[in-house]
């Protein structure tokens, strides 16, 4: 289980005048406890989304209070954290780290199968399974931006986390391909939190949290947490110089 209790991050901003840096709240104080398997994020641009996202896997560490999951504390046990709390990007160019598919999915599997036979032939497996057999030892960047997303994700699930953080996991992808992401993580059987611009998406969730300037301003079921969103969006149309 996630939780977070009165957990804050801050910036030291340079002054570029000369002067003292300034601290910036990013995000909270939140105290949040997350138990349900299905959590989507939504929020306006700037919010602090993302910022809520990466203290969850240790990404980013509060400047004070504590994150911990499974009771581990991202401070102190980043490590352990990072191997419970898996996290996929927007940009799945961000963490694809070898030449090829088989390579990357393959990479992630050297904790869990020492034999290089074996973990080839689990990645060739994995890959099978969503319907990239056939692109294994291409290239990775001649993969299309559904794929590479796609194999991503399957790099990430392959080190077998008890959670996925996804950060607008199909904000880069059409209809189609937003579609095929969204069925895999539907039928994943981890806890999954996604931090979402589709509404529709969020809509799916058990719980939706809204964040808006560094803060959780609603927190509930989805129907009334996305028109709690929607009328926050219409209520505060940014203005000129508002732009967190
Ligand atoms: N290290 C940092 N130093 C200073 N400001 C930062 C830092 N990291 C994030 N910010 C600022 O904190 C705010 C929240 O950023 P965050 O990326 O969490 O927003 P977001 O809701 O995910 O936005 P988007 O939907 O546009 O991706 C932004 O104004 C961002 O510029």
């Amino acid at each position: 289980m996630i939780e977070l209790s009165e957990a804050l991050v801050t910036a030291w901003t340079p002054d570029p005048s000369g002067g003292p840096d300034t601290v910036t709240r990013l995000l909270g104080p939140v105290t949040l406890r997350l138990t349900e398997r299905r959590v989507a994020v939504v929020g306006a641009n700037g919010s602090g989304k993302s910022t809520l996202a990466r203290l969850l896997n240790g990404l980013v560490l509060p400047s004070s209070g504590t994150v911990r999951v499974d009771g581990l504390d991202t401070r102190t046990d980043g490590p352990a954290v990072r191997r419970r709390v898996g996290f996929v990007f927007t940009d799945p160019d961000a963490q694809l780290v070898m030449p090829t598919p088989v390579e990357d999915v393959a990479l992630s599997l050297r904790r869990s199968v020492p034999d290089a036979r074996e973990r080839e032939a689990r990645a060739r497996a994995a890959l099978a399974r969503i319907g990239l057999a056939d692109r294994a030892d291409l290239p990775v960047h001649a993969l299309s931006g559904g794929q590479r997303q796609l194999l991503a994700l399957t790099s990430v699930l392959a080190t077998d986390p008890d959670v996925l953080v996804c950060d607008e996991p199909t904000t880069l992808l059409d209809l189609r391909w937003r579609a095929v992401v969204d069925d895999l993580l539907a039928d994943l059987p981890q806890q999954v939190v996604v931090v979402t611009h589709d509404l529709d998406a969020a809509l799916h969730a058990e719980r939706v949290l809204v964040v808006d300037d560094g803060r959780v301003v609603h927190d509930g079921e989805p129907s009334a947490a996305v028109a709690a969103y929607r009328d926050l969006m219409t209520s505060s149309p940014v203005r000129s110089g508002e732009i967190r």
